[in-house]
């Protein structure tokens, strides 16, 4: 499988996501955001940062960059597209993911490690995971996920919910929600379950030199594609 990282201008985890891919053993090649070719690749990756400074509202403007085109068409063909953060906010300004991100609750940037529990049990990404909980960073301003009454019974029926954030034994409460996030959503996915979003960091949690791999437990479900 062929690893694309999109590179829009204040993406600041689009090494950190190479670097990740390529312990994983994977073929990965970043995508400049002006250009129009997804290069062959199979899996695309929207990282984390500030891109375009954030100006508007976060992922706003680069959802309109010139490689979005390819990449929307690529989600719209079943390709695999997965944003991290700042690409869980260009996804659901770019309507491929349901729902909102919406500034923290507490009105801060919040940079921590928080605990997710899986939720979906037929997406790529979730399916395979077994434990409780996973410890991942977190760290955003705009991570408060938010649905309409209608959208959220429509990613609960679906199994479309992919994590929550929850304590260290995998279970859901207020006080393990880092950002008032509606239902403790930490992640979602499309009703094609092709792309994934997500805001805290599984690329930051994925070498053991950082003292945590969790993160490459829940990405290593990705190569699960390539075995189907
Ligand atoms: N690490 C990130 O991608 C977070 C930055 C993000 N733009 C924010 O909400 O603050």
């Amino acid at each position: 499988m062929k690893f694309g990282v999109v590179v829009f201008p204040g993406s600041n985890c689009d090494q950190d996501a190479v670097d990740t891919l390529e312990l994983m053993g994977q073929e990965v090649v970043k995508l400049w955001h002006k250009d129009h070719d997804l290069q062959g690749c199979d899996f695309i990756m929207l990282p984390g940062g500030f891109s375009y400074g954030d100006y508007l509202r976060t992922g706003a403007v680069a959802r309109f960059s010139p490689i979005m085109n390819e990449v929307i068409a690529h989600a719209n063909r079943g390709g695999y597209l997965m944003g991290i953060c700042n690409g869980f906010q260009i996804l659901a300004e770019a309507r491929l993911v349901p729902g909102v991100l919406l500034r923290n609750a507490n009105q801060q940037y919040v940079c921590k490690n928080v605990y997710l529990t899986p939720q979906s049990p037929d997406a790529l990404l979730t399916a395979g995971l077994d434990r409780p909980a996973y410890k991942i960073p977190m760290a955003h301003g705009e991570g408060r996920y938010f649905a309409d009454a209608d959208t959220l019974k429509e990613l609960n029926d679906n199994g479309q919910v992919l994590f929550r954030y929850c304590d260290e034994t995998g279970a859901i409460t207020d006080a393990a929600n880092p950002n008032g996030s509606l239902e403790n959503i930490a992640g979602v996915t499309n009703k094609g379950k092709n792309v994934f979003g997500m805001m805290p960091h599984p690329e930051r949690a994925a070498d053991p030199l950082l003292g945590n791999t969790d993160g490459r437990l829940i990405l290593d479900q990705i190569l699960k594609a390539v075995l189907v």
